[in-house]
């Protein structure tokens, strides 16, 4: 089963701080009914996902995740040094990671130590480590959960309009240069985020009305537009978002 964006589950609620909540919610299902075997989940990055973060990290929520199952990776990354402002790794450091006693070799951050495209290629092999095989297989996700945000532009991750990484067909991770700064980012491609048993888009803010429609629509001519699933996907959007509030 393959699923494109046109039949996403969209679940429209109050506000941030619910979409947030029900995220985690989701998080802690997930570990506690995966029978066996680690949890891989991507982070998405951005504003949206903070208080997420800050929800997990929680002890009350934090008690009740099996951190020792969880591995986590990242659907895209600025490409900044380690604990710049910009970087989405710091972001889910200081709010998450710092706090919950997840094992460190089990957070996968992007590299941004080298080269753009080496650090890509670094990151693939990183991921392909954690699947035991180089190539995606079908039936056998790569992913448990990747989360993905929605900027105003239609982008998702770093997928951005008019890059050639839109193109990618079997690279799992790819480089884009948007005009959005920080100007050189690292992505999951399009594959790599199909290889999912469950993909959740976070989208909050009024300012999100018009690409959240477009996204509903499965809109090809918007990069969000394009993301499928092997298993299922689930837009959290609130109520602003939603244009609900005008
Ligand atoms: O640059 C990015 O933008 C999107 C959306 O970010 P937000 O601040 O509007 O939540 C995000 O999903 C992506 O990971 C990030 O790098």
């Amino acid at each position: 089963m393959t699923t494109d964006m046109r039949h996403a589950v969209v679940d429209v609620l109050e506000d941030a701080d619910a979409v947030a909540m029900k995220m985690a919610e989701l998080f802690i299902k997930v570990v506690k009914e995966k029978p066996a075997g680690k949890v891989r989940i991507a982070l998405s990055g951005g504003s949206t996902p903070k208080k997420l973060f800050t929800i997990l990290a929680r002890p009350e929520i934090a008690g009740q995740v099996d951190w020792s199952r969880v591995e986590l990776f990242y659907g895209d990354e600025r490409y900044v040094p380690d604990g710049h402002a910009d970087s989405n790794h710091a972001s889910a450091r200081e709010l998450l990671l710092s706090k919950v006693s997840i094992p460190a070799g089990q957070v996968h951050p992007m590299p941004t130590e080298t080269t753009a495209v080496e650090d890509a290629a670094r990151y693939q092999t990183s991921l392909q480590k954690a699947y035991g095989a180089d190539t995606l297989e079908a039936g056998r996700p790569l992913f448990d959960i990747v989360m993905l945000g929605l900027g105003t532009d239609g982008h998702t991750a770093s997928l951005f309009p008019g890059e050639a990484v839109l193109d990618e067909k079997k690279a799992w991770v790819g480089v884009s240069a948007p005009k959005t700064a920080p100007h050189e980012r690292l992505t999951l491609t399009y594959p790599a985020i199909a290889s999912s048993a469950l993909v959740v888009f976070l989208v909050t803010g009024e300012n999100k009305v018009p690409m959240l429609a477009r996204l509903r629509q499965g809109d090809g001519s918007i990069p969000s537009g394009r993301i499928v699933s092997e298993g299922k996907i689930l837009i959290l959007a609130d109520r602003a978002a939603a244009g609900e509030l005008s």
